[in-house]
């Protein structure tokens, strides 16, 4: 281990963020009834121009009038590159209830783009005598994004967050596909005339893991936009969860169980850690670094991804 020690994410469930268009009031209920850990009403890209306005009200006024539960809520502000992400941020700060808890701030390319969103929230919360700060969560979906996903991930004390948006990221990247995630077609190693086809999302969720768990932020893995391929959603979910990520977004309610099952650690896998918890501390109480189990070697290692495992869980049931 560095001289540094890793920092510890915040310690709040995020297996499932569900997304709604701000502009689509009647189904604020229905997302705050959903099953989801945390909320994300949408100013940006499912709301059309022409609603920017009225939807950024509708949200100002849910925030404070509907029942969120314990749910983290967070909403979606425009990008730094259109005309209404100040506007979004004020109005957020200025007349949303404390009920907030996050703004998400899509298509950032570098640590100043949190540091001009960090300085306007700070100044209206310092205005305002708003006593609970704002915590940010990010998407990195751009090329620029992914190219400085370290800084950006260290840039401030209120990120939370970051979440890989495969949509925006492909077209940043100019790849070859309109699908929203999962398996690509034509992204395959042919082997003896086999085709095995790769994940081409693996390198950036990597990326993402690495920066988030070195600055203490929950990676999140974004859209999967065919919410009629359940089994596509759960292998894309897995994968995800097996880097590292800590949860998904679900586009509609429909993923929201995909999610938080793929996402809650299993009660095999959590016997099986508590397990080599108890291996390994027989193993120390002989003198021993290393032991078997099952057949395997488990050893001062396993205690640690034991631990992944089994904290999760407990993290999860005490929510
Ligand atoms: C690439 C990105 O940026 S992704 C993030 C931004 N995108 C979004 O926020 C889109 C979120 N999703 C949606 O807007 C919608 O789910 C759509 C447009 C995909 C589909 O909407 P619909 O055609 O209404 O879906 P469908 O008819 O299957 O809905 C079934 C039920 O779920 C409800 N529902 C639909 N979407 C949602 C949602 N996001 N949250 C909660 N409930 C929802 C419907 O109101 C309907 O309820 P009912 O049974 O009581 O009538
Ligand atoms: O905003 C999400 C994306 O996939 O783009
Ligand atoms: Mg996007």
């Amino acid at each position: 281990m560095s001289f540094r020690l890793q920092p510890t994410p915040p310690a709040r469930p995020n297996r499932c963020q569900l997304f709604g268009p701000g502009s689509r009031p009647a189904i604020f209920e229905k997302m705050a009834g959903s099953a989801a850990d945390v909320i994300n009403l949408d100013l940006e890209d499912s709301v059309a121009p022409s609603d920017k306005d009225s939807a950024r009200a509708n949200v100002i006024e849910a925030i404070g009038n509907i029942d969120w539960g314990t749910k983290t809520l967070s909403v979606r502000i425009n990008g730094l590159d259109s005309p209404y992400w100040y506007r979004d941020v004020v109005d957020l700060l200025e007349q949303a209830s404390d009920r907030l808890d996050q703004i998400m701030i899509p298509k950032v390319g570098n640590a100043a783009d949190i540091y001009a969103v960090d300085a306007l929230a700070s100044s209206i919360e310092a205005a305002k005598g708003r006593t609970k700060p704002i915590a940010f969560e990010v998407i990195i979906e751009s090329a620029a994004g992914i190219a400085h996903v370290e800084e950006i991930a260290a840039a401030s004390p209120r990120l939370a967050a970051m979440s890989l948006g495969a949509a925006d990221f492909a077209a940043s990247m100019g790849m070859a596909t309109t699908g929203i995630g999962g398996t690509q077609a034509n992204y395959y190693m042919l082997h003896e005339g086999q085709k095995h086809w790769s994940d081409p999302w693996h390198w950036a969720q990597a990326a993402i893991v690495a920066a988030c768990r070195t600055h203490g932020v929950l990676p999140v893995d974004g859209p999967f936009g065919d919410f009629s391929d359940d089994e596509g959603f759960r292998a894309q979910a897995l994968r995800s969860a097996t880097l590292g990520m800590v949860g998904k977004w679900a586009i509609h309610p429909k993923q929201v169980a995909l999610a938080n099952d793929v996402f809650t650690p299993s009660e095999d896998a959590v016997t099986e850690a508590r397990e080599i918890l108890a291996a390994m501390e027989e193993a120390k109480a002989n003198g021993e670094g290393a032991t078997v189990y099952k057949g395997r070697l488990v050893d001062i290692a396993s205690i640690k991804q034991a631990e992944v495992i089994v904290r999760q869980s407990e993290m999860i049931a005490s929510a």
